[in-house]
C-alpha cells in the first residue's frame, strides 16, 4: 500500500510545484507586459517598505474594505498612497493582474491614478498618486484638525468632480436615466 501511494504523492507534489512555478513565470511575464504597455511601475517590496518607513503607523492615512493605505515618499520625492491589501483579500497573482489591467485603463482627471504595484511573495500592493486633502467624509464631518474651507463654490465643484468621475466610470449614465423626485433631487 505505502509503496503504491508514495510515488503517486511525490508525483502530485512535483506537478503542483511545477504548476506554481509556471504560474509565477507566466505572471512575471504578464506583469512586465502590463507594466510596459500601461506604463505601470513595478515596485519591489523593499522599495515600498523604504518609502513608507517600514509601513510606519504614523504614515497610515486610511483603511478601506480591502487594505490599509500608507503615505509614502519615493526617492524622487514624489508622494504616493501605498495600499497594502489584507491577507484575506489577496487574490492569486492572475486575478490581481487582471485587476491591475482594469484599473490601469481608468484614467480621468477626477479619478485617482494608479502609478504602480508590487507583487512579491504573498504581498499585493497598489501604489496610487497621493492626494493632499483627506477624504470627503472626514473633511465634511470635521475629524481633521485643519478642515478645508467649504464654500458653496467649493462644494459645487466637488459635486461636479464626483459626477464627472462617476459618469466616466458608468458611460451609460444619460440624462434620461436620471429621474427627479418631487423635490427635484
Ligand atoms: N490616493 C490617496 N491619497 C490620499 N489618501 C488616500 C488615497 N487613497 C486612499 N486614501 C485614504 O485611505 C482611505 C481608504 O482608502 P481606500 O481606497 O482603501 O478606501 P475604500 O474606497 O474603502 O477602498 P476599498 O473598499 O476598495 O478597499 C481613504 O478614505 C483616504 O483617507
Amino acid at each position: 500500500m505505502s509503496w503504491c501511494c508514495l510515488p503517486r504523492a511525490k508525483k502530485q507534489q512535483h506537478n503542483l510545484y511545477s504548476h506554481k512555478q509556471q504560474e509565477i513565470l507566466h505572471s512575471n511575464t504578464s506583469i512586465s507586459g502590463i507594466s510596459a504597455e500601461k506604463n505601470i511601475r513595478l515596485f519591489s517590496y523593499a522599495q515600498l517598505r523604504s518609502a513608507t518607513d517600514n509601513f510606519n503607523h504614523n504614515n497610515k492615512v486610511g483603511r478601506g474594505g480591502f487594505g490599509t493605505v500608507y503615505k509614502g515618499t519615493l526617492p524622487n520625492k514624489q508622494d504616493v498612497a501605498v495600499k497594502v491589501l489584507f491577507a484575506e483579500s489577496r487574490q492569486g497573482i492572475r486575478e490581481f493582474l487582471i485587476e491591475i489591467d482594469v484599473i490601469s485603463n481608468v484614467k480621468h482627471p477626477n479619478l485617482v491614478e494608479l502609478i504602480g504595484c508590487c507583487v512579491e511573495a504573498d504581498n499585493r500592493i497598489l501604489v496610487y498618486e497621493c492626494l493632499e486633502n483627506s477624504s470627503l467624509d472626514r473633511a465634511l464631518l470635521g475629524s481633521t484638525s485643519d478642515p478645508p474651507n467649504f464654500t458653496w463654490s467649493v462644494r459645487s465643484s466637488i459635486c461636479i468632480g464626483v459626477a464627472r468621475g462617476l459618469a466616466y466610470l458608468h458611460e451609460d449614465i444619460k440624462l434620461y436615466s436620471i429621474i427627479l423626485n418631487v423635490e427635484l433631487v
